[in-house]
């Protein structure tokens, strides 16, 4: 419980109508979840606009109102509050309204196309390894030191995010490093959060049914390193076209890694192979358990964020060189009999599907066939299904185009755009099958001793989304299924 005037601080005000000191019990932006003494926050989504539901907020007990316009009629009793940006406002009274939690604990924002995951993972893994108490924040799950809890978005709404911290700061968390989206930027469930430190991964072609140019989507990614205070560290990847644009604004202190060029955190790969990456950093030789140049590049700006939070270098490499990735990135399997290897991977970008079907290029002998298996979601960019089916035809040898999570599209429709301009050395490699696992099991069936399969899109995913419904369905499961149907 706070006092409305002290939860609007640091919000710009445009007019208020009503009481200032009435207690907030509970703060919303969804007036579903609305009880009695609520604040209703209006903010205008990509759906719908949430002041027509400032009547109905009212109506379950919301006894006060921020939105960018009041309503025609005001009611008695309530205090409405209007001002610049809901959304931002949003930001700024959950961090007050849960006692600014991010001011209690070192916080640190992994943005980026591809990699978040793995690198806000390592990171919760690594400064758990060093000795602290840490949260996580990410698309696969979130932590509360050892406590895991369920994750609904990669970076979740302001409430939340706040509401996750200040059980990480209650429960002694000294660290918290967290997923940044770009659709939570531009949604500002960021705003308000104090961060120590910001890191860029990469940019490539995703979410342009969202930003709509790829010009906006680098503006937004870019305001989150435009908006870091002085005294926090901002790491960011050389070698990425765009790394350096990223900080080109930002008032904190710059750092860069790379695999290519001289920059603050240098790294060379020496081995790259299944068993894992061996690399020089800092001069230093160290075996990685992850897999992949992509990889070596994670571990890189892990590496540069624990030295800018004055990490020792050589205790950081030793916990770092034990480590293992996030669930269902490049989580490998090989069938008993047959030695088959089966590959789930979260590549749902073209990047992340070149980058993972490259490194499967290097680790094979030679005579292995690649069988991939790839959809593209629903309600999601379809600029990037041509491209994915195209690709995935240039790096295999079978490749079978099925569902991902189609969500409210046909799934058939999706296909069809995916095959839309395959090249004709491309049209004789593909079959497709639009039920995911009838696709796996005819992977299996086309596999022959030592051929590697690669199962794209879903990674750590346990549902299929089709329709508003979650059905179970986890691509592991499914493959070690199909290994023991086959005597593989
Ligand atoms: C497209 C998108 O990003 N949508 C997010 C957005 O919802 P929205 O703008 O569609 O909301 P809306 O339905 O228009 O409603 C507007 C407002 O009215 C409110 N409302 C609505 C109905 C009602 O009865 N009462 C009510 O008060 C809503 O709570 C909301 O505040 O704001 C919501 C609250 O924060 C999010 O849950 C929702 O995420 C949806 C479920 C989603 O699927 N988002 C994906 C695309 C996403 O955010 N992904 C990124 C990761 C992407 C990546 O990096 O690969 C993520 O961070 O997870
Ligand atoms: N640094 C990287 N560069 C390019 N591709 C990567 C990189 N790291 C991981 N990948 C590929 O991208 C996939 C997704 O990785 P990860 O889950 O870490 O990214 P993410 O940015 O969290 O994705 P999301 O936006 O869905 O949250 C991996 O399964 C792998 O194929
Ligand atoms: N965070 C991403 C996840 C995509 C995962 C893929 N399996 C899909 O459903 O497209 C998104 O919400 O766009
Ligand atoms: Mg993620």
């Amino acid at each position: 419980m706070a006092l409305l005037q002290d939860i609007l601080y640091k919000v710009s005000l445009r007019s208020v109508q009503g009481n200032m000191q009435v207690n907030v019990n509970d703060l919303q932006i969804d007036s579903r979840k609305i009880s009695e003494g609520s604040a209703f926050i209006a903010i205008k989504g990509v759906h719908v606009d949430g002041h027509q539901y400032i009547d109905t907020a009212i109506e379950k007990g919301a006894t006060a109102i921020i939105c960018e316009q009041f309503p025609l009629s005001l009611k008695e009793g309530i205090t409405y509050v209007q001002v610049e940006n809901s959304g931002v406002a949003a930001g700024n009274m959950s961090h007050n309204f849960y006692g600014q939690p991010s001011e209690k604990l070192v916080l640190v924002g992994v943005t980026g196309t591809n990699g978040k995951t793995t690198i806000a993972t390592l990171l919760y893994k690594l400064f758990t390894a060093l000795g602290y108490k840490t949260g996580l924040l990410s698309t696969v799950q979130n932590q509360i030191g050892g406590e895991v809890l369920a994750s609904t978005h990669t970076t979740p709404d302001a409430i939340s995010v706040n509401a996750l911290l200040k059980k990480m700061v209650d429960a002694g968390c000294t660290h918290a490093f967290m997923e940044v989206s770009s659709h939570a930027i531009d949604q500002h469930r960021i705003s308000g959060l104090e961060f120590a430190g910001g890191i860029f991964s990469n940019i490539t072609h995703d979410h342009l049914d969202y930003h709509k140019t790829f010009a906006e989507y680098l503006r937004v990614k870019k305001s989150f390193f435009d908006g870091l205070p002085t005294n926090a560290f901002a790491v960011s990847n050389q070698d990425d076209k765009n790394g350096s644009v990223m900080l080109q604004n930002t008032n904190a202190q710059k750092y860069f890694y790379s695999l290519r060029t001289l920059a603050d955190f240098k790294g060379k790969i020496l081995e790259n192979g299944l068993l894992g990456l061996v690399m020089i950093i800092d001069e230093q030789e160290v075996h990685f358990r992850l897999i992949g140049e992509f990889n070596a590049y994670n571990l890189l700006a892990v590496y540069g964020a624990a030295i800018c939070l004055h990490e020792d270098k050589h205790e950081v490499l030793r916990c770092l060189s034990v480590l293992s990735g996030a669930e269902g990135r490049f989580d490998y399997i090989v069938s008993p009999k047959e030695r088959i290897i089966g590959i789930v991977d979260y590549a749902h970008t073209p990047d992340a599907l070149v980058n993972v079907l490259t490194t499967i290029q290097k680790l094979r002998k030679g005579h292995e066939q690649i069988i991939t298996v790839v959809g593209c979601g629903g309600d999601r960019d379809t600029a990037k299904r041509p491209v994915m089916g195209q690709e995935a035809c240039d790096y295999s040898d079978r490749v079978i185009f099925t569902s991902d999570n189609p969500r409210s599209e046909d799934p058939n429709e999706i296909i069809k755009q995916m095959e839309e301009g395959l090249n004709t050395a491309a049209k004789r490699k593909f079959i497709s099958i639009v039920d995911r696992k009838e696709a796996i099991k005819t992977a299996l069936s086309l596999a022959k001793p030592e051929d590697i399969i690669l199962i794209a899109g879903k990674g750590h995913e346990k549902y299929q989304e089709i329709n508003g419904v979650k059905h179970h369905f986890d691509d592991k499961e499914v493959l070690m299924e199909m290994f023991e149907l086959f005597g593989k």
